[in-house]
């Protein structure tokens, strides 16, 4: 079965409040709560973890960069008052040109290098960030993390931030060290010339840059309000290419449907987006008209100057090039001030995720092979703090060695239990006992290491068959014969011979690769069932091996055959196997059924159908529909009179 969900923000809208399951405040259980420095500073702190020596040379180069043009400005000013006084000196005056010729091309190698450092320091961040990132993700042992939407939310945020916004960070840090180099250095040549309009054009400038800031948080605020119709739109988008929704979607004639809500996620967004870049490009053209009244006025007063010999003509091209300079450089800030401040929200986002504390408390004892039994002892389970119960009080035991088989309708809260003995939760009340250990106790890797699974909603993945099957024992993933003989005990070896690239054949039509010829297969549903449950049987020493509906996908011939394997493969081991179909499970040692979250029949196959309560109810309706009509019709009445008698 394949469940796409919707964005978070979809089904967010009905979780309860904004709690989690153990009812405290999400932040307050999630994350830590010691106070951490701001973004900026993580992300400029990253950047030299990441590639420090390349970080180091970055601020030299950009520094040296930045007072490059100011270098330039002043050799100038040097060189026309040389060549305008009348009295020029050739070599000095060839001297000064070479000196610019040299600052010039040095300039411009400093700024290819910086480039390359740049782009180095990106990809060592991005990789840096990335790794992290989900080897933060992997840190969560539990489940809840992963159900829940805003957790999502949050991921996704944080994933985006992984890509850029580190490297915007840091850019815009190269940009304000860049600023400081040039500015300092054509603020010296201006007040050399005329300081009152140091102050002026600074004076502007920095009105320039503090309104932008401003309009950045504005933006920011803006793009926190439209970031959940974009990610709805990549939902929509995703959905429409997905190959999983793609019969679905043609069968019911969603296409257009869903076409129209992509368009419709969007429309809202662009427009207060572009409400915010209309106010950006009026505010930046305002301050561009103010600038060009000072720098106008500035140049007025010099020139008049020079005209009554207060300045020299190096002067006043001097003054025009710092002028220039000073203005261009916090141009530069005022223009990365936006995508810097967006940078950091988003970046905010990674730091929350890695400031999460695992779901589950760790438990350090070891996980002895199992020797006694698995004691489900007065569990109580509910999904949601304010949510109903799943499992009410459920005592069980499984001796070690024998075979469970477990019943109940759908939503008995059978794969619950499964997924309890996993420890992917802990019971809310009551204790799940291995061998008398509380599974809280216990190392959680050691406790899964010593359990088989086939979950009823098992993954294929996108790999090679081997792969696939092999991922079930990954240290003795690339044994070949043990994942053949899983796969002979699941009945799909023949199946996986045959293929064109046999056991390595790429098992996807979507992820082809590209050196094995593109000869990627799809499997059927119950092809792909097989292969999980040979999944699941790499582990053949494991302690416990729980089978959630192993055949539900399987052909009748096959499920008989599968389940004559699998019960001459579990004897003497311990298993719990959970199947719709109860003729799979009349051999088991012993039965138990679920009802009402708690257990309300326990015994052999042949000691229920006595005992004549719900599970020889299910097991008569089952075997009427394989028997003559008036037998089959007779079952059903006796069961429609148990009904009403229960
Ligand atoms: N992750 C979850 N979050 C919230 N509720 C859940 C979750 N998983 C299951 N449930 C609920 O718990 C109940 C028991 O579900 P469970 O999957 O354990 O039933 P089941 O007996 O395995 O059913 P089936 O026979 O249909 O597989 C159901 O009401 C289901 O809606």
């Amino acid at each position: 079965m394949t469940h796409i969900s919707p964005t978070p923000d979809e089904s967010a809208a009905d979780t309860p409040g904004d709690k989690n399951a153990d009812g405290l405040p999400e932040g307050d259980q999630i994350r830590g709560s010691r106070p951490r420095p701001p973004a900026v500073l993580s992300a400029l702190a990253l950047q030299f973890r990441a590639a420090p020596v390349g970080a180091s040379l970055l601020v030299c180069v950009t520094a040296a960069y930045g007072v490059g043009p100011a270098v330039m400005a002043w050799l100038g000013k040097l060189l026309f008052d040389e060549l305008g006084g009348g009295h020029a000196d050739a070599g000095r005056a060839v001297a000064l040109g070479t000196a610019m010729a040299l600052t010039g091309a040095l300039t411009a190698v400093l700024g290819q290098v910086g480039g390359y450092l740049d782009e180095l320091v990106r990809q060592r961040l991005v990789v840096n960030v990335e790794r992290r990132l989900f080897a933060k993700v992997n840190e969560f042992r539990g489940l809840r993390r992963f159900e829940d939407p805003a957790f999502h939310d949050r991921l996704r945020l944080a994933q985006q931030a992984s890509q850029d916004a580190p490297h915007n960070i840091t850019l815009f840090g190269q940009q304000v060290v860049q600023t400081v180099a040039s500015v300092g250095g054509f603020l010296g040549v201006l007040l050399s010339v005329w300081p009152p309009m140091a102050a002026l054009l600074l004076a502007s400038c920095a009105a320039a840059l503090i309104s932008r800031l401003a309009i950045a948080r504005r933006q920011v605020e803006v793009s926190e309000a439209v970031s959940a119709k974009y990610r709805r739109r990549m939902f929509y988008r995703s959905l429409l290419t997905d190959p999983r929704a793609a019969k679905e979607i043609r069968l019911f004639g969603l296409g257009g449907f869903l076409h129209g809500r992509l368009v419709s996620a969007v429309g809202g967004a662009t427009e207060a987006e572009l409400a915010v870049t209309r106010r950006v490009a009026l505010t930046q053209s305002g301050f561009a008209v103010l600038n060009g009244v000072v720098t106008g006025f500035g140049i007025l007063v010099v020139v008049i100057g020079a005209a009554h010999q207060r300045f020299t003509v190096g002067d006043v091209t001097l003054f025009i090039a710092a002028a220039a300079g000073v203005q261009g450089a916090f141009g530069g800030v005022v223009l990365q001030a936006g995508s810097a401040a967006e940078a950091v929200r988003l970046f905010g986002h990674f730091l929350d995720l890695m400031e999460d504390r695992d779901d589950l408390v760790a438990g350090n004892g070891p996980a002895p092979p199992l020797r006694g039994q698995v004691e489900l002892r007065d569990v109580w389970f509910r999904y949601d703090k304010d949510g109903p119960w799943v499992l009410r009080g459920v005592n069980l035991t499984l001796p070690a060695g024998s075979s469970l088989g477990l019943v109940g309708v759908n939503g008995a809260g059978k794969s619950t239990l499964v997924k309890l003995l996993c420890r992917f939760y802990d019971p809310e009340r009551g204790a799940i006992l291995w061998d008398g250990v509380d599974l809280r106790d216990m190392d959680v890797d050691a406790l899964r290491r010593r359990i088989g699974v086939t979950f009823q909603d098992y993954m294929t993945y996108d790999l090679t068959a081997e792969e696939n099957i092999g991922l079930g024992d990954l240290p003795r993933a690339t044994d070949r014969d043990r994942v053949r003989a899983a796969a002979r005990l699941a009945g799909i070896d023949a199946t996986l011979r045959r293929l064109p690239n046999g056991y390595e054949t790429q098992l996807s039509r979507v992820h082809l690769d590209e050196e094995d010829g593109g000869t990627g297969v799809t499997l059927s549903g119950g092809q792909w069932q097989r292969v999980a449950l040979a999944r699941s049987l790499m582990r053949s020493e494991a302690d416990l091996l729980i089978l959630d509906e192993p055949s539900a996908g399987l052909d009748p011939e096959a499920e008989h055959q599968i389940h004559h394997t699998l019960g001459e493969h579990r004897a003497g081991r311990t298993g719990l196997l959970i199947s719709h179909r109860l003729s799979a499970l009349r051999d088991a040692d012993m039965i138990a059924v679920l009802e009402d979250g708690r257990i309300s029949e326990l015994g052999c196959h042949d000691d229920l159908m006595v005992l004549d309560g719900g599970y020889a109810r299910l097991f008569n309706l089952q075997a009427a529909g394989y028997r003559p009509a008036a037998v089959s019709s007779a079952a059903r009445g006796a069961n429609d009179q148990n009904e009403v008698a229960s």
